[in-house]
């Protein structure tokens, strides 16, 4: 694990990594900074062709979907950085790659290996686009590799441990710190900061008043860090009025526990959303562009959560959300929830067609935020 969050840093630096699996090791580089001489350094160094790794969302994108989730493009020599980012993240790649070109691509595809599956976890983790360069270090380049890993120059990490990665130690949690912080909406309010075991990501629980006496449902909200709508009152979503009114409603039903949640975007990282916030400004929904830069319709995972609440003592809740995806996942987890509380924010010509789609395509339970709704793109 050690190895593996270092690892994380270098690929954020746009420095390779070496990633093993059995017998097998390659060169790992991420796509954003990545120009063509820097793939055709990769290429010196592994000596081999480097090998462009894509997550199932995105080969979906590119007219290539299947059970056979992520892939390996391997790269023509020369591949510049314009054809990495049309392939890797770009809108309509059939206009900008052309269909000849994608269905040759296509053709060359080959079903991903343990040492690509990791690099993708590693991008994830990293809150980069989930598209990594992957190069085999050949027999011959292996000694050399093997020299710049033991001198320090590059980190080198198991596939087994890497794959492992997006669970951020579930179950390794570390209450870090806490303190009294009164709130305008609720004078009597701790906070406690909880610490991801690899390190990466800091999750903080507000603990409303004195929940959890008796055998009653504690009042709980789970809410995803939205810089935007949270801190600066965004009008593209409706974040900001949820925290505020989280904290009203846990504070009227008596005290409760509001989990603050490092999954900034649905978990793919703000540098992620901006981009897909100016996917959304060319017409696409919330959805559509997170597939286009290669995510999933909701990347978070809960297991964190459901570790402070261990942590908190608290097993049976009554959840405040519209999302019926955070009901199962606390289920899951082993949580009881007992109710759940419909909690909103307001509509406005803004964030209109992201809580729509969040209704009809994401299942959120938000017919009540439509009721009366005459805007210019209500649903029709
Ligand atoms: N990827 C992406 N994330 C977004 C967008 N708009 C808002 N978000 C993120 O969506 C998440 C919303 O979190 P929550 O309000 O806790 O959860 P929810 O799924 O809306 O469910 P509720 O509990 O009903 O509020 C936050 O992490 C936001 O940053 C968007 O257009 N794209
Ligand atoms: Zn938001």
């Amino acid at each position: 694990m050690h190895q593996v969050e270092r690892a994380i840093f270098d690929l954020r630096r746009g420095l390779p990594v070496v990633v093993s699996a059995g017998d097998a090791c390659v060169l790992v580089q991420a796509i954003e900074g990545a120009s063509e001489a820097s793939v055709s350094r990769l290429a010196t160094y592994a000596g081999d062709t480097p090998s462009l790794v894509l997550s199932d969302h995105r080969l979906a994108v590119l007219g290539a979907p299947g059970a056979r989730g992520s892939a390996r493009l391997p790269l023509p020599e020369g591949t510049g950085r314009r054809r990495l980012v049309d392939l890797a993240f770009g809108i309509a790649p059939e206009v900008t790659v052309g269909r000849e070109e994608l269905a040759d691509w296509r053709r060359s595809l080959a079903p991903a290996e343990a040492a690509d599956r990791a690099a993708l976890a590693l991008m994830r983790r990293a809150l980069l686009i989930p598209a990594a360069l992957v190069a085999r270090v050949s027999e011959v380049q292996r000694p050399a590799v093997e020299a710049r890993v033991a001198e320090g120059t590059w980190l080198a990490v198991r596939s087994d441990q890497a794959e492992h990665c997006l669970e951020g130690g579930v179950g390794m949690l570390k209450r870090v710190s806490e303190a009294q912080i009164p709130l305008a909406d609720a004078f009597d309010c701790r906070f406690i900061l909880f610490r991801e075991a690899d390190g990466l990501r800091e999750h903080v629980a507000v603990v409303i008043g004195e929940p959890g006496s008796g055998d009653a449902a504690v009042p709980l909200r789970l809410h995803s860090a939205c810089l935007t709508g949270d801190l600066f009152g965004s009008l593209r979503c409706d974040c900001g009025e949820q925290l505020r009114n989280a904290v009203a409603d846990i504070q009227a039903l008596g005290g409760g526990v509001l989990l603050y949640l490092a999954q900034e975007g649905r978990g793919i990282g703000l540098a992620n959303k901006l981009r897909a916030y100016t996917l959304q400004d060319s017409g696409l929904d919330t959805l559509d562009a997170d597939q286009i830069l290669g995510f999933g319709e909701d990347e978070r995972r809960y297991g964190v959560a459901v570790d402070m609440l261990d942590a908190l003592g608290i097993r049976r809740v009554q959840l405040l959300t519209n999302n019926p995806g955070k009901v199962a996942a606390l289920a899951e987890g082993g949580i009881e929830v007992v109710e759940r509380q419909a909690l909103y924010g307001s509509l406005n010509d803004h964030n209109r067609r992201y809580l729509s789609a969040k209704s009809e395509r994401a299942g959120h339970l938000l017919d009540a935020v439509f009721e009366g709704d005459q805007g210019p793109a209500a649903r029709s």
